[in-house]
């Protein structure tokens, strides 16, 4: 893959240390997705009401949005210890046995990528949630015990990226589901306003707005884009950020007005300037801009397809005609057309995956 980008996602550890220490702590503090608080504020309220620990909760949506945040903010809004695992690390029936069987009463167990865990595990994980009781099996073959084990009561706490890849007997497990949205630029100026507060950074309405409207709807994005800011106001000596700062800044790291960066921009350019606009498949798009077809399939494609810019018809992909807008070129007439079909397509996939469920 290329140099990390500053729009995709950041495994460094360094990363994920600001990111947790601009998470916010309780559900007040949480910027935007007024659904979603409401609801989950009503079922937490209750659960205190009654002294019982919550039900289970999932959280779906992109990455970025807030839900290992809205995970930790359910155990501590119960004051309640939080133990964290995830999906890929229970690969055994037994893995889970044993975070299970150590959990106190009232405790909230957050498992992350919760679609990714094995078939095994996520059967055990289905008793464990209706009954709160797990079958623990001893021995092999024909010599095998069932061992049934009481567990205290506790909450479950599941996040995914992909709650179509969830099985419906899991799904339902769930008393209460936050699906989340992306976030509108009003809200991350909040967002940004609340984390530049922490960072100690002066940064005036401007500033905020223009760093918010390339931030791709999603906050992890925007606090990333604020330290970068951040670190060139401090080598410019530039005591307040403004728009013009945000915007010189942001188009150094070529994060341009829209948020989209340079793989964003080179699978657009190719499109029309190589292949006149499309359609063309997958894999020859990506050899175009030298990636992976995997890496413009999901790194670039889905932001780009959300904003209109790229369509995906049977016959491949096409740049739609916002894209040669942005990119500064007329639009040709046959595009409209195209637009149609590519707009076709993706309502056919969309119905079949309310069909499936999926
Ligand atoms: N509503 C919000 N208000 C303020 N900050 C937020 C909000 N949502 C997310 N953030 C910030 O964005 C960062 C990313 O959020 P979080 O880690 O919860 O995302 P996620 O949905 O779990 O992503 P992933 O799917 O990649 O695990 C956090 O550091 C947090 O500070
Ligand atoms: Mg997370």
């Amino acid at each position: 893959m290329a140099e990390p980008s500053l729009v995709g996602g950041g495994e460094e550890p360094e990363e994920r240390a600001i990111e947790a220490a601009l998470r916010p702590k309780n559900l007040h503090d949480f910027v935007g997705q007024h659904r979603v608080r409401k609801q989950l504020s009503l079922v937490l309220e209750a659960s205190r009401m009654r002294g019982r620990s919550a039900d289970h909760v999932l959280f779906s949506g992109p990455p970025g949005l807030g839900k290992t945040t809205l995970a930790m903010i359910v155990a501590s809004e119960m004051n309640a210890p939080l133990r964290i695992s995830s999906g890929p690390a229970i690969q055994h029936a037994g893995d889970l046995a044993a975070i299970l069987s150590s959990l106190s009463e009232g405790e909230v167990l957050f498992l992350d990528e919760i679609h990714r865990m094995s078939r095994p595990a996520e059967e055990m994980l289905y008793m464990a949630m209706e009954d709160f009781r797990v079958d623990i099996v001893v021995g092999k073959g024909a010599g095998a015990t069932a061992i049934p084990l009481e567990l205290p009561p506790f909450t479950l706490v599941g996040a995914t990226t992909r709650a179509g890849l969830l099985p419906g007997p899991l799904r339902d497990r769930f008393g209460f589901t936050g699906h989340l949205e992306f976030y509108s630029v009003a809200e991350l100026e909040l967002v940004l306003r609340r984390s530049a507060g922490l960072l100690d950074l002066k940064v005036n309405s401007a500033g905020f707005s223009e760093i918010a409207g390339r931030s791709r709807g999603t906050p992890r994005i925007a606090n990333r884009l604020l330290r970068r800011v951040r670190d060139w106001a401090l080598v410019h000596g530039i005591e307040q950020i403004d728009s013009h700062s945000a915007s010189a800044a942001l188009d150094m790291y070529e994060v341009d007005k829209r948020g989209l960066d340079r793989l964003d921009r080179s699978v657009l350019e190719a499109l029309i300037t190589k292949f006149n606009g499309g359609p063309v498949g997958l894999s020859t798009l990506a050899i175009a801009v030298g990636e992976e077809p995997e890496t413009v399939e999901t790194v670039a494609e889905p932001y780009l397809v959300r904003e209109g810019l790229l369509g995906r018809t049977p016959r491949g992909r096409i740049a739609m005609a916002p894209a040669w807008t942005h990119l500064g070129y007329a639009v040709p007439a046959g595009v409209f057309g195209q637009e149609a079909l590519a707009l076709f397509a993706e309502e056919e996939t969309e119905a079949e995956t309310a069909d499936t469920g999926r």
